[in-house]
């Protein structure tokens, strides 16, 4: 699996990570794994805090930023394991698998941070959706987007 970074806008990319996580829920429910897993969050974590030096981006902000997004892809997938527990005929009838669904979302991850750098450091508001599913993790996903960030290269980490 390569890590292309693509051309994609940073709210489709988000949107995009948010329907691999609706898949990431049933890989995890169909194999009865627990939603939260700290350790490949810690593992995300430092890995986005060692891409953003490169792209010379706060760490902390990417780390916040990447915080975010993993929030909103538990929120959905805690939303999709209560809807498959109370209806057991909604329930998917075969889970993708886990590691290739990883790999995906490590792969947007670098397009993500990509897109975060090349972006106007300007507050961002979260789309509009029809989906119930996904309007409140939008809102998660975009918290620090939301907020004033200091433009790439000004985060006082120093030279
Ligand atoms: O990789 C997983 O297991 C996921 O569920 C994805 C993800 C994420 O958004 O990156 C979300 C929740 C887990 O705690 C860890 C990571």
């Amino acid at each position: 699996m390569c890590t292309t970074v693509t051309a994609d806008s940073l709210p489709e990319l988000i949107l995009r990570r948010l329907v691999i996580s609706e898949q990431v829920a049933a890989a995890k429910f169909g194999a009865g794994r627990p939603v939260d897993d700290p350790v490949r969050e810690e593992r995300e974590l430092a890995r986005v805090r060692a891409l953003a030096r490169d792209l010379g981006l706060d760490p902390d902000l990417a780390a916040d930023f990447l915080s975010d997004q993993i929030a909103a892809s538990k929120q959905v997938q805690h939303r999709l394991f209560a809807r498959w527990t109370a209806h057991p005929d909604e329930r998917p009838s075969a889970g993708p698998d886990l590691s290739v669904l990883r790999a995906e979302l490590d792969g947007l991850t670098v397009a993500l941070l990509d897109r975060l750098a090349a972006s106007v450091p300007e507050p961002l508001t979260p789309p509009e959706t029809p989906h119930e599913l996904t309007q409140e993790p939008l809102r998660t996903a975009y918290r620090t987007l939301a907020r004033q960030r200091p433009a790439p290269g000004a985060s006082g980490n120093g030279p």
